[in-house]
């Protein structure tokens, strides 16, 4: 199916959001705010494989991200579709899925954080995630983009698939961007180290996701 021009923009965040916080807000911000996408879905992920589990429950983790994502300026879907399936979480099958669902002629864009970018290749079926969408990465701390940083096998396929926001929101897949300039310190693992010690990163998290984690006394052991 070559790609063909697209009705309408989805933009997907997939991630562990364990727990979600203030990073993958302005992720998700920094692409809106550059392709004006018609809907932002994020999904919350089941069963990361390359992850050594997770500390809060899959309903724990979408009643935060509900809570992260619930005054943005575009419409907001929370999609559980990864929680509902029982075997290892592969953005392959998502992809395959969010398509089937959407048809042809909805250009579909997913988000990444430079340091996933940085072992894309380690994804299953990596290459035919362009197949189904395309594929954006913005910069992180400590996680460039630029080809010192990336393995090459990523780097070239990018570099040949590159494109800019107006071709990736008004074709449907198979597209590549790289976004350089975010840069938000902020990780799962630094917050749920110091929930543990008992602080209270109130900068790193959006309040109402601070509220649910005192609530639940998640994130205390
Ligand atoms: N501060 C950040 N800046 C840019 N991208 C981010 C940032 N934090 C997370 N991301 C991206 O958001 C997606 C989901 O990330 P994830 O839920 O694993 O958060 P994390 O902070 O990396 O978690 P952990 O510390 O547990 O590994 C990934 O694509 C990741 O690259
Ligand atoms: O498809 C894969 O093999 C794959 C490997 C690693 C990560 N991902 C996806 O990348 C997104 C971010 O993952 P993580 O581990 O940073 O939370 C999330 O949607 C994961 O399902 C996907």
């Amino acid at each position: 199916m070559p790609a063909r021009a697209a009705q309408r923009c989805i933009a997907v965040l997939g991630g562990s959001f364990d727990p979600v916080h203030i990073g993958h807000v302005r992720l998700a911000e920094h692409f809106i705010t550059l392709l004006q996408p018609d809907e932002l879905r994020v999904i919350p992920a089941g069963n990361p494989w390359q992850k050594h589990g997770l500390q809060a429950s899959p309903a724990d983790r979408v009643e935060m991200v509900r809570r992260a994502f619930d005054s943005q300026k575009v419409a907001v879907t929370i999609d559980e579709q990864e929680i509902r399936r029982a075997s290892a979480t592969y953005t392959i099958d998502t992809l395959r899925a969010l398509r089937e669902e959407l048809g042809p002629e909805i250009s579909i864009v997913f988000l990444m954080g430079a340091d996933q970018l940085q072992h894309l290749n380690t994804w299953q079926d990596w290459q035919r995630l362009f197949d189904y969408a395309h594929l954006c990465a913005a910069s992180r701390p400590g996680f460039g983009l630029d080809a010192t940083q990336v393995p090459p096998e990523v780097t070239a396929e990018f570099t040949r698939r590159r494109g800019d926001a107006e071709q990736i929101r008004s074709t449907t897949y198979g597209r590549a961007y790289l976004a350089p300039g975010l840069e938000v310190d902020i990780s799962s693992t630094e917050i749920r180290a110091l929930l543990q010690r008992g602080a209270r990163p109130d900068a790193l998290i959006p309040a109402r996701v601070l509220d649910y984690i005192e609530q639940q006394h998640l994130y205390r052991n």
